[in-house]
């Protein structure tokens, strides 16, 4: 069973790697979604898989690094595509959380990236 969590986080960031002309070179911000999925059985006793506020608490530290900052400031995330989001996430989470079993980033209401640690 699959069971997730979201979470919105505001941020800025500049593409710095994209061709000349390119619109994301340009600092812009973002309403980044961040979808975290957590598999496994449901406890018997419990009847969850993994307490939504057990996620949260694992998230917090990675969560406040992120919010309203500069991503590119942040080490690992100079070129802060959607895909380099989700790896850094994902690095940071997984160990925190095994049952960790992918990680969503929203970057746009239309766009965004699936990363399930390959
Ligand atoms: N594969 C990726 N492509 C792009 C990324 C990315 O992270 N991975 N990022 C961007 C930009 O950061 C941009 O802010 C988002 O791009 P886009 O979806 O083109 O944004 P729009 O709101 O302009 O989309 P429309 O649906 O066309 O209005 C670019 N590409
Ligand atoms: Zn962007």
């Amino acid at each position: 069973m699959d069971i997730f969590k979201r979470f919105t986080v505001e941020a800025a960031h500049r593409l710095p790697n994209v061709p000349d002309g390119h619109k994301c070179a340009r600092l812009h911000g973002h309403s980044f979604s961040i979808e975290l999925q957590v598999s496994g059985e449901p406890d018997p006793e419990l009847g969850w898989v993994m307490d939504f506020a057990d996620l949260k608490a694992a998230f917090k530290p990675i969560y406040e690094q992120l919010d309203h900052h500069y991503l590119n400031e942040i080490d690992g995330l100079e070129n802060p595509t959607s895909e380099q989001l989700a790896i850094w996430i994902w690095q940071r989470l997984k160990p925190q959380v095994p049952l960790l079993s992918e990680v969503v980033v929203h970057e746009t209401c239309t766009s965004g990236c699936r990363y399930r640690g390959r």
